[in-house]
């Protein structure tokens, strides 16, 4: 009687495990050549376990159940890249199309660890991490890391050989941006001021110089880390070209090429490039960046219209301000070549 009730038990441990290979089998066939992501890994599992991920919003409030023994693989792991600024560079269009990429997971949010939430403590920062599998890269952003030397000096006793990438922008469109964000509630009101009231009427303002340093910041950044972990990119290369940029990015965090010109299309009506509609990762996508559904580009909040700046301002600005671009270009070695500025020396 014990040996049959034996025999039984272990007909149903075989039987269960059996169960849960195919399961697995079907998931890897099922997306093929292609490193599956978290949420195509819980999405498969939901489809064959149902009684386990009844919904996806289920799975994400305890992801740890959900995955239970045979997702052991599957789980949140710190960042090993983090884009650190700059703020209205194309920092989030930047996370966004290298999330595209099956060999990275990207945070959907803003965490702010190394600044606002250091107290919270790395478990509390890992647990914000979307699933990711090993060899995958995490990448977080935070655009005002860069402005905080603590954080920076935080972030290398965090890991000393994290990758960083910093994006910048001409400094008088990223001021332009900046404007145009302050006062996007209602862009068109009569009671908002000027671009150069905005900028107290001096192109030597502190909320001129504040935004447009980006060398004395990157310095702090070279102090700890050694440039080659240091990623500087352009906006303006983001921009033109997002697939020229990617392949820059593949390169530095030690990636295949993945990608391809068809990821991205070229928006008329949005002025930039958008992911591809039709890629078979964009229901994946979607799930990493807030965009507009339909169109694929990112929302309104990106690509607004910038204010006219007049002609002896801006030339006022542009004498201000091209030291800093020389002193950059220096640190960096290596010059964008920004409309503003056209004929600045190396
Ligand atoms: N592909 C694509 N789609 C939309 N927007 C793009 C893209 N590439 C770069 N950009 C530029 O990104 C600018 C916003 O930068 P950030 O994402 O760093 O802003 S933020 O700091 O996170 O608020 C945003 O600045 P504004 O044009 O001033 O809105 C865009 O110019």
């Amino acid at each position: 009687m014990l040996l049959q009730t034996r025999i039984v038990k272990l007909f149903l441990l075989v039987s269960a495990w059996s169960m849960v290979l195919g399961a697995l089998l079907i998931a890897s066939h099922r997306f093929g050549h292609r490193a599956i992501s978290s949420q195509q890994l819980l999405r498969s599992f939901s489809e064959l376990t149902p009684e386990i991920t009844n919904n996806r919003s289920n799975a994400r409030r305890d992801r740890k159940v959900v995955l239970g023994d045979f997702g052991r693989e599957w789980k949140p792991r710190l960042p090993n890249c983090l884009i650190i600024g700059f703020s209205k560079c194309g920092t989030l269009a930047l996370r966004g199309f290298l999330s595209l990429h099956p060999d990275i997971v990207s945070t959907l949010r803003e965490l702010r660890y190394f600044t606002l939430f250091y107290k919270k403590g790395l478990e509390w920062y890992r647990n914000q991490m979307p699933l990711s599998k090993q060899g995958q890269i995490t990448i977080e952003k935070t655009p005002s890391y860069i402005l905080s030397p603590e954080a920076i000096e935080r972030i290398y006793e965090y890991n000393s050989s994290i990758k960083l990438i910093v994006i910048v922008r001409d400094p008088i469109v990223r001021l332009q941006s900046l404007y145009s964000h302050t006062f996007s509630d209602d862009p068109k009101s009569s009671e908002n001021p000027t671009f150069k009231e905005w900028c107290a009427d001096n192109p030597r303002s502190l909320r001129v110089l504040r935004n447009v340093d980006y060398a004395q910041h990157i310095e702090e950044v070279f102090h700890f880390f050694p440039k080659q972990n240091v990623l500087v990119l352009s906006e303006e290369s983001l921009e033109e070209n997002p697939m020229g940029v990617m392949r820059e990015a593949e390169e530095f965090l030690g990636l295949k090429p993945y990608f391809s010109r068809q990821d991205f299309v070229f928006s008329k009506e949005k002025g930039f490039y958008c992911f591809n509609t039709s890629s078979p990762h964009y229901p994946e996508i979607l799930e990493t960046v807030v965009l507009n559904k339909k169109t694929g580009c990112l929302g309104s909040g990106k690509g607004r219209d910038h204010p006219d700046i007049d002609g002896k301002f801006l030339k006022e600005l542009v004498d201000v301000i091209r030291p800093y671009n020389v002193r950059l270009f220096r640190l960096i070695g290596k010059k964008f070549s920004w409309e503003n500025f056209k004929d600045t020396p190396r």
